[in-house]
C-alpha cells in the first residue's frame, strides 16, 4: 500500500492546488477521465464557445429591425465542433495531463488514471482505466474535488433510448433536424439557444409553468415569454414515457391540454446534476453527505459530520474530520466554476497554512445564464428579500430607456435592482438582456466591498452613451 502526504481526487479545480509550495510533499493526483474536469471538457468553456457562435448565427434574424437585411447562408457543424474540441479543448486537456505526468515540476506527483473510491478512513482504492490491478493508497490529507455528473430522471423507457446529456451533445456527429430538451434550468436554456440558432427545431419540455424558475420571478417570466417566441416551449408538461422510433425519440407527455406525443431526432436530458459522493463511497471513508448528496464541509472547506447547512452554503456545528477537505461541485450547492475555483484557493491556503485558516466567502455569489437573452444575477430575488422582511427599494430600468438600448432597438431587456432602505446597500441585482453577465460585475463589486448605492451612482463617471448607463439609471431610481 502506498502512502502519500496529500491525495487529490479530480483534476477540475482540484488540479490548480498544486504549485511550488507543494513540491516538498509526496502527492497523488487521481483522475478517471480527461484532465481539466467538467468546465474545460464538457461544461463552461465549450458551451460558451458554442453560445458565441450561436449569437453570431442568430444575428441575421435580428438585423432587419435595424434596416440591415442579412441571411445565414450555412452552418458548418463539424467545423464548429472541431474548432472547439479538436483544435482547442482536447489539446488543453492533453497538455494538462502531460504536464502532471512528465514535467520535472511534478516529480513529486504520482498520477493515478482511474476510478477512486474510499475503502476506509483516509484510504482509497483506484481501479485503473486500463483495466489493470487496483491500487490501494492512503494519505495524511485528502482533497475531494470529484465534482458531479448529469442526473437522469426515473422515467419509463428513458434508460433504454439513446439520449444525450451535456456530456455528449456538444460532440454530435451531425446537427439533427430536431431536438427535444427535457428540463428548464441553466443547461436547457443555454443549449436551446445554441441549437435553435444553428437551425435545429428545438422543443423544450418544462415540468412547471416557467423557465429558469430559480431566478427573480419577473426575470423568469420575461425569459419564458421570450423563449416561447423563439422555441417550441411546453410548460406544465410531465414526461410519462420515452421510446425510440425509426426517426429518433418519442416522448409521451401529459400537459393541461391532455396527453400528447413529442417526436424529435435527438433528446437532451438537462435535469440537474448529482454530486459524485456516491460513486466515491464517501461513507466508507467516514464522511457524510446532506440530502442532496453533497459532501458536508464547514466554512474552511473541512469535511464535517453532523451539523446543518447555513445560508452561506457551509455546514455549521459539525465535527471536523481531520485532514479531509472538499471543494467545488462535490460539496457546493452553487455548482459554479467561479465558486469551485474560489474554494480551491481556500483549500490551497489552508493546506499550506494550517495555523491560519481562511474561510470561503459565499456572501455574494453571482451567476449568469448564457442563453438568448442572457440572464445574470447576484444576491436576493425580490421574493427572497420580502420573505426576509427587508424594507427594500426596487428599481427597474429597461434597456429600451437608455441611449445604447435605442441603438440596439432592444424592447425586452431590463435591470432590476433591490436595495435595503435601512443600510443604503444593494441586496440583489438581476439583469436580462444583452451583455447581462458583464453589466452585473460592478454591482457584484459594490456588494462585495460594501459600497452604498448613492456613492456607486454618483461617485464615479459612467461612460456616455454606453450600455452600463442601464445600471447608472437603475441605481438613480433607488430610494436608499
Ligand atoms: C454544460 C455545463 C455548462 C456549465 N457552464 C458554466 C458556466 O458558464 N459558468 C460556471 O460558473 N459554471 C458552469 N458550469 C458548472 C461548472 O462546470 C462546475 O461548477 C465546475 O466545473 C465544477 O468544478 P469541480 O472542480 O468541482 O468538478 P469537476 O470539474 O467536475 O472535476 C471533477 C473531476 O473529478 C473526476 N472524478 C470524479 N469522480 C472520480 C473518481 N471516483 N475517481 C477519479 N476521478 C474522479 C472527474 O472525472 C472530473 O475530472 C457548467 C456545467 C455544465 C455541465
Ligand atoms: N452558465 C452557468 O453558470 C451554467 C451553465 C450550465 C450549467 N451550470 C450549472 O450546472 C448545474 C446543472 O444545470 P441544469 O440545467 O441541469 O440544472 P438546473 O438545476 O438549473 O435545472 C434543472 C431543471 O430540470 C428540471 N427537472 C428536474 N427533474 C426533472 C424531471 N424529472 N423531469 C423534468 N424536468 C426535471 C428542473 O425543474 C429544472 O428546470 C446548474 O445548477 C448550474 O449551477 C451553470
Amino acid at each position: 500500500m502506498q502512502h502519500f502526504d496529500l491525495i487529490i481526487i479530480g483534476t477540475g479545480s482540484g488540479n490548480s492546488i498544486l504549485d511550488e509550495r507543494f513540491r516538498g510533499r509526496k502527492v497523488a493526483l487521481i483522475e478517471r477521465d480527461k484532465f481539466g474536469g467538467t468546465c474545460l471538457n464538457v461544461g463552461c468553456i465549450p458551451t460558451k464557445m458554442l453560445v458565441y457562435t450561436a449569437d453570431v448565427a442568430a444575428t441575421p434574424s435580428r438585423s432587419s429591425r435595424l434596416g440591415v437585411d442579412e441571411t445565414l447562408d450555412n452552418v458548418r457543424w463539424s467545423d464548429i465542433r472541431d474548432r472547439i474540441f479538436a483544435d482547442r479543448i482536447d489539446q488543453i486537456a492533453a497538455g494538462g495531463r502531460d504536464y502532471r505526468l512528465n514535467h520535472e515540476d511534478n516529480a513529486n506527483v504520482t498520477v493515478f488514471e482511474g476510478d477512486a473510491r474510499f475503502t476506509g478512513p483516509k484510504q482509497l482504492t483506484v481501479a485503473p482505466n486500463d483495466g489493470g490491478t487496483a491500487t490501494t493508497i492512503t494519505g495524511d490529507e485528502i482533497v475531494l474535488a470529484a465534482g458531479g455528473r448529469p442526473s437522469v430522471p426515473d422515467i419509463e423507457g428513458l434508460a433504454d433510448v439513446d439520449f444525450h446529456t451535456s456530456d455528449t451533445v456538444m460532440r454530435l456527429e451531425r446537427l439533427p433536424a430536431s431536438m427535444t430538451i427535457l428540463g428548464s434550468g441553466f443547461i436547457a436554456a443555454e443549449f436551446a439557444h445554441v441549437f435553435a440558432a444553428l437551425g435545429v427545431a428545438v422543443t423544450l419540455v418544462a415540468r412547471s409553468g416557467a423557465l429558469l424558475r430559480a431566478q427573480d420571478a419577473e426575470v423568469s417570466e420575461r425569459f419564458t415569454e421570450i423563449a416561447r417566441g423563439s422555441w417550441d416551449v411546453r410548460l406544465n408538461t410531465a414526461t410519462r414515457k420515452v421510446e425510440q422510433y425509426d426517426g429518433g425519440i418519442r416522448l409521451h407527455v401529459e400537459s393541461p391540454d391532455g396527453p400528447g406525443v413529442i417526436e424529435s431526432e435527438v433528446l437532451l436530458v438537462a435535469t440537474g446534476r448529482t454530486p459524485n459522493t456516491d460513486q466515491l463511497d464517501v461513507a466508507a471513508g467516514g464522511l457524510e453527505t446532506d440530502e442532496a448528496g453533497l459532501l458536508k464541509v464547514d466554512e474552511f472547506q473541512r469535511a464535517v459530520v453532523g451539523g446543518t447547512r447555513g445560508e452561506n452554503g457551509a455546514v455549521a456545528g459539525g465535527a471536523v474530520v481531520p485532514g479531509v477537505w472538499a471543494l467545488g461541485d462535490i460539496c457546493s450547492p452553487y455548482q459554479l466554476k467561479h465558486v469551485a475555483n474560489h474554494e480551491q484557493r481556500v483549500v490551497q491556503h489552508n493546506l499550506v497554512t494550517p495555523d491560519a485558516l481562511v474561510a470561503s466567502d459565499h456572501r455574494f455569489v453571482p451567476h449568469a445564464v448564457f442563453s438568448s437573452p442572457q440572464v445574470a444575477s447576484v444576491g436576493l430575488t425580490e421574493e427572497q428579500a420580502r420573505a426576509r422582511g427587508l424594507e427594500i427599494s426596487v428599481a427597474r430600468q429597461d434597456y429600451g430607456g437608455i441611449a445604447y438600448g435605442w441603438a440596439m432597438e432592444d424592447t425586452t431587456g431590463f435591470a432590476k435592482l433591490l436595495a435595503d432602505k435601512n443600510t443604503g446597500m444593494l441586496v440583489g441585482a438581476h439583469i436580462i438582456g444583452p451583455q447581462a453577465s458583464s453589466l452585473l460585475q460592478p454591482l457584484i463589486q459594490a456588494m462585495s466591498f460594501g459600497q452604498p448605492v448613492k456613492n456607486l451612482a454618483r461617485g464615479q463617471y459612467w461612460i456616455h452613451p454606453s450600455l452600463p448607463e442601464l445600471i447608472e439609471n437603475a441605481l438613480l431610481q433607488l430610494d436608499a
